[in-house]
């Protein structure tokens, strides 16, 4: 049986070297954070409300000990209980060096994280699950919505804004080819029809949304094609024709799918200045630093495929109210800005 006595002095010890190592940290005194780490405290300490020691040295401004941190393995993304990252301390107290340091370290993992679990992943297991199991759920249509059974929403209406400018830039002119992936509520699509294209294709993979589709009849609308099922599984019929813009917004899909998709990009996007290929850029859309970070991962990423990006920040109201979420299971969106990515050919 343990000794209790030990046990109890060993906490002691513990708690003790836990609190010189918060203090430590409040102070920015990187020499005693390495020491104290070594003497067994405790990196991963956290207060009541979840804030690690990475917040503390963030909201106090203490450049080099984030860094001491981040060396000695503390997760650059660390969140308090609320989901507030280290890096929003670091800005909500005025240390924007400090926040760009942790964007730059989140940038640098994402990619080589992703670079290895891309290098190790066998292509069957490439296939989302998540995105097969999506197609397979019934959907509905309802007010401005289109929700999934378990109440997901696939897509919703205050999205329009973001769909109508894209579409504008996609499809500058009357005639020109373009391709969208993901029809939703046809948001994307009906504002693409507004500027007159010679050619309209439409890429679609669940069978509600397409019954619903041919319902409205966008198979019979002058120039349209649709490609029914998943963008992967009809990549040959769309690598078929140059297209002068290109948009992409699925669900049910993560990063490493736009990062796929985004690599067959190159071979479809007319060779011009003005093709133009855009995405939906929801990720991170609930927390500004994870946003900043993926806007920049996205950049690289596409730099990679020779591919230039612009973020236009257009600034987000209409999904602040609560009412615009009622009925649903999960707000996917809580930024005041929306960064829509313009990707073309470097010159
Ligand atoms: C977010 S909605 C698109 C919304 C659309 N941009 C609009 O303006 O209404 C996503 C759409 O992508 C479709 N989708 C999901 N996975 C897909 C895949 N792998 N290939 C093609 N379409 C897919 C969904 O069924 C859904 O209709």
């Amino acid at each position: 049986m343990a000794d209790t006595t030990t046990e109890t002095i060993n906490d002691e010890k513990q708690n003790q070297l836990n609190l010189d190592l918060v203090k430590a940290c409040e102070e920015g005194n990187v020499e005693q954070i390495k020491s104290l780490i070594e003497a067994g405290a405790d990196i991963l300490y956290h207060d009541e409300k979840g804030k690690t020691l990475l917040h503390i040295a963030c909201e106090k401004g203490h450049k080099n000990a984030v860094s001491c941190l981040i060396r000695n393995h503390l997760a650059w993304n660390s969140v308090d209980f609320e989901g507030v990252s280290a890096a929003e301390y670091a800005k909500q107290a005025g240390h924007e060096d400090i926040y760009q340091d942790l964007v730059e370290e989140g940038v640098r993992t994402e990619v080589l994280l992703a670079y290895l679990d891309n290098r190790e992943k066998k292509p069957e297991e490439k296939l989302a699950a998540s995105n097969a199991d999506y197609l397979q759920r019934p959907l509905k249509y309802q007010d401005d919505k289109l929700l999934d059974s378990e109440l997901n929403a696939v897509m919703m209406g205050w999205e329009a804004p973001i769909m109508e400018k894209t579409a504008k830039i996609l499809c500058p002119k009357e005639g020109l080819s373009v391709m969208n992936i993901g029809f939703g509520l046809g948001l994307m699509d009906e504002a693409l029809q507004k500027y007159k294209p010679a050619h309209h294709t439409i890429v679609e993979a669940h069978p509600d949304v397409y019954k619903h589709m041919l319902e409205l009849g966008w198979d019979k609308r002058p120039g349209v094609r649709i490609l029914f099922g998943r963008w992967q599984d009809v990549l040959e019929q769309m690598k078929d024709r140059l297209y002068d813009g290109i948009y992409f917004d699925t669900f049910g899909e993560y990063y490493d799918d736009l990062h796929e998709f985004n690599d067959h990009v190159p071979d479809m996007l007319r060779d011009t200045p003005e093709a133009t290929y855009s995405f939906f850029n929801g990720l991170g859309g609930t927390n500004p630093f994870f946003h900043d970070v993926y806007c920049r991962v996205a950049s690289i990423d596409l730099r990679n495929c020779g591919l230039t990006t612009e973020y236009i920040t257009m600034p987000m109201t209409e999904q602040d109210s609560e009412v615009v979420w009622q009925g649903v299971k999960r707000r996917y969106w809580s930024l005041p800005t929306y960064n829509l990515p313009i990707c073309r050919f470097e010159l």
